[in-house]
């Protein structure tokens, strides 16, 4: 693994640091692969960033966008991730609708609807039994709870080892999340924090001794280049782990 935390001096400057490697990495994979593969975060971090790629001349027949975590919730609930990353970014760009792979959110059990979206991740990327997908880019938050994608503390889909996809429970409310494997199977990790509501958060996930399971953004060990990007806000005072 490849770690590297940058602070940026604020947002403006955190937004650009991350355009610059997500645009870089989508490259290097055309380059690679043919294509490129982008699981997105939600929240509002990420919102400019999604704005900037738009602006962006890219070959987007070659870019596929997944989620790594929804709320389940209709797709056009001011709550979806997948609404956010469409009016920020889809919405505005030439990408063929069967490029987009939003997580499904309309079954009548949750647990369906992670194992649709396992499935359908399973054929994507052609796996065998018992692999897990390499994203190109995996854009990943963190909550000021320490929570990442949909992995909060002490839930049950921090355990869950066997499955792509599983269901996320935010204080009683199901979402659909990106299991740690696959999280730790990206190619490129990048955490984009902004704010000083998470540096408490932070300095856990950073000491080299806390509870996983308080912190779950702890789990987050990739086995490609895992960037932490942080504005001031987030960064000040912080003990940067050792690279
Ligand atoms: O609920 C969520 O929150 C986290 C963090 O969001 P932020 O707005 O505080 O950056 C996000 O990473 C996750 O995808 C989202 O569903």
């Amino acid at each position: 693994m490849h770690k590297k935390v940058e602070v940026l001096p604020d947002l403006a400057a955190l937004v650009q640091r991350s355009l610059e490697l997500t645009l870089a990495q989508m490259h290097n994979a055309i380059q690679a692969r043919g294509l490129c593969t982008i699981a997105l975060s939600g929240g509002s971090t990420p919102k400019p960033l999604y704005e900037a790629i738009a602006a962006q001349a890219l070959p987007w027949e070659k870019v596929h966008v997944f989620w790594g975590d929804e709320r389940y919730v209709p797709p056009d609930s001011p709550d979806s991730n997948q609404r956010m990353a469409r009016q920020a970014w889809l919405d505005k760009v030439e990408i063929p609708a069967e490029n987009i792979h939003p997580m499904p959110t309309d079954a009548a059990d949750p647990a369906d609807a992670a194992l649709q979206y396992e499935t359908h991740l399973k054929e994507f990327f052609q796996l065998k039994s018992g692999e897990f997908p390499a994203l190109d880019v995996n854009l990943l938050g963190i909550g000021d709870d320490g929570h990442t994608a949909s992995l909060f503390p002490h839930t049950a889909a921090l355990q869950v080892c066997d499955r792509i996809v599983t269901v996320g429970n935010k204080d009683g409310q199901p979402r659909i999340t990106f299991t740690i494997p696959t999280i730790n199977q990206a190619r490129c990790t990048m955490f984009l924090v902004s704010g000083a509501n998470k540096q408490a958060a932070l300095a856990q996930v950073f000491a080299s001794v806390a509870d996983d399971y308080t912190y779950p953004a702890r789990f987050v060990q990739p086995q490609g280049e895992l960037w932490w990007l942080l504005d001031r806000a987030a960064g000040q005072g912080l003990q940067l782990p050792e690279e």
